[in-house]
């Protein structure tokens, strides 16, 4: 698989929903390197799948612009593929047939379906289950499967709308680790929306972390650490623990205007 990583740009991004009074967020700029992987980490209703869903073209923002190496987000693209909590497989099919979908609607030929679609089910370890029904797989199985069904279509950017947060512990940690580990192989992008500290340590090289109504990036973290992580490592746990003393701060997060106007009145 040739899969290559791309510049994110997101230029002065606001989102304000028609029915509410306050913008989800105002004014988000933020620039995410070639091959980087992304957390945005943030308390219920800060805004972060809206920021994804932004991403992903699958909702446009009411002001600003985001750019995927110089090209306009203003729709879904198989350049950047998003993956939720829930797979989304269709059940009647095999773990072969599902992964390969895109392709089939894209047209593609039998035979470079065929090379893909292995490719991708040999990088998420389910070459034993490629004939299988996907009804017939575990939680974490299919999530696996979800992966591979992005993979297959060759993304820059993989989003990931908190992906693993209805399977254990056991398999998500699994999980999280392989995601990482495909992406530095391959070398696309990722960004994923999280409340999990811990999965923001284990997959990403950077966090982000979003607060306050309006919405705002209130603190960037590099997660400056050798792969591959493991939960137990005391460099892992050290920086586990700064990152959540900083997510704590974050949560007392006023905008500067805010703040001031307070002291003016007392
Ligand atoms: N379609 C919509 N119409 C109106 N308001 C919306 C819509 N989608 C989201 N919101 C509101 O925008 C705010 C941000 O929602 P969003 O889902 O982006 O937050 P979040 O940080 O991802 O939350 P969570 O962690 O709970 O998923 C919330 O107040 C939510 O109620």
């Amino acid at each position: 698989m040739a899969i290559r990583g791309t510049e994110i740009r997101i230029e002065g991004l606001s989102q304000r929903y028609p029915t509410r009074k306050v913008p989800t967020f105002n004014r988000v700029d933020l620039v995410s390197p070639p091959g980087e992987a992304m957390a945005i980490i943030g308390r219920s209703g800060c805004g972060k799948s809206t920021l994804l869903h932004i991403l992903a073209g699958i909702t446009k923002g009411t002001e600003g612009r985001v750019l995927l190496n110089g090209t306009v987000v203003n729709g879904p693209s198989p350049r950047w593929v998003m993956m939720f909590q829930a797979p989304h497989l269709y059940p009647w099919m095999t773990v072969t047939q599902n992964v390969g979908v895109g392709l089939t609607f894209a047209r593609w030929g039998k035979k470079e379906t065929e090379e893909r679609v292995n490719d991708a089910i040999r990088l998420v370890e389910l070459q034993d289950f490629a004939q299988a029904n996907v009804q017939d797989l575990s939680g974490g199985q299919q999530q696996r499967v979800a992966l591979a069904r992005s993979l297959v279509m060759e993304p820059e950017l993989l989003l990931l709308d908190e992906p693993f947060s209805a399977l254990d512990a056991f398999t998500r940690a699994a999980l999280q680790k392989d995601v990482r580990a495909i992406s530095k192989r391959l070398g696309f992008n990722i960004v994923i929306v999280t409340h999990d500290i811990d999965e923001a340590v284990i997959v990403a090289d950077r966090a982000v972390i979003m607060a306050g109504s309006p919405g705002d990036i209130v603190h960037e973290m590099d997660v400056d650490l050798p792969d591959p992580r493991d939960r137990t490592d005391p460099q892992v746990q050290q920086l586990r623990a700064r990152l959540m003393a900083t997510f704590q701060e974050a949560a007392n997060y006023k905008k500067p205007e805010v703040a001031l106007a307070g002291a003016g009145g007392r």
